[in-house]
């Protein structure tokens, strides 16, 4: 999926905070007791659910998709320090074709993956998501945006 779809989903601060803090409630009780977090997109969720699930221990591995002939084969340019575990919380902020989330379910089997959003060619790889969204739509997340103004409809 790429950026030249013209269905768009705009995600301000507000609605993203309220999706991860509902993902927060759906884990709730669960024992997690450590957080990775997918760098880049996968911070900001994470710090969020550690701060609602209490848990002080949070990591991060940090990945890069290829281009153009080699899509979707997935480099590690920093590994977690943190081991496999099923009290361990893999948090990304999507999942889209699911290449993330397949290349990472394989480096933490054990682990639960969560996601904010989740679109339908990468849904079964996600234990649990919030938030659908069209396998057709580009999801702009609130840090690839700023304020700006906008014309009167009458002026348009
Ligand atoms: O299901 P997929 O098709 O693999 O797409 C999902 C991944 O794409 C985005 O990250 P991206 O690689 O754009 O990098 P970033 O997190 O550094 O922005 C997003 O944060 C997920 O990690
Ligand atoms: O829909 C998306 N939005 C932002 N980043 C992404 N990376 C893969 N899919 C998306
Ligand atoms: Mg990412």
């Amino acid at each position: 999926m790429s950026l030249s779809t013209n269905k768009m989903f705009y995600v301000s601060w507000e609605a993203f905070h309220r999706a991860t803090k509902e993902l927060a409630y759906q884990l709730l009780g669960q024992d997690y007791n450590a957080i990775v977090a997918v760098s880049r997109g996968g911070l900001v969720p994470a710090a969020i659910l550690a701060r609602e699930l209490n848990i002080r221990v949070v990591d991060s591995i940090c990945v890069a998709s290829y281009e153009h002939d080699k899509q979707g084969s997935l480099s590690i340019l920093k590994d977690a320090s943190l081991a496999d575990s099923d009290k361990l919380l893999i948090v990304d902020d999507l999942v889209d074709t699911g290449e993330t989330a397949k290349a990472l379910r394989e480096h933490f089997p054990k682990a639960c993956f969560v996601t904010v959003y989740a679109k339908p060619q990468g849904k079964p790889l996600v234990d649990k998501y919030v938030t659908d969204i069209e396998q057709d739509t580009w999801i702009q997340l609130p840090w690839d945006m700023e304020l700006a103004y906008s014309k009167p409809l009458a002026e348009k």
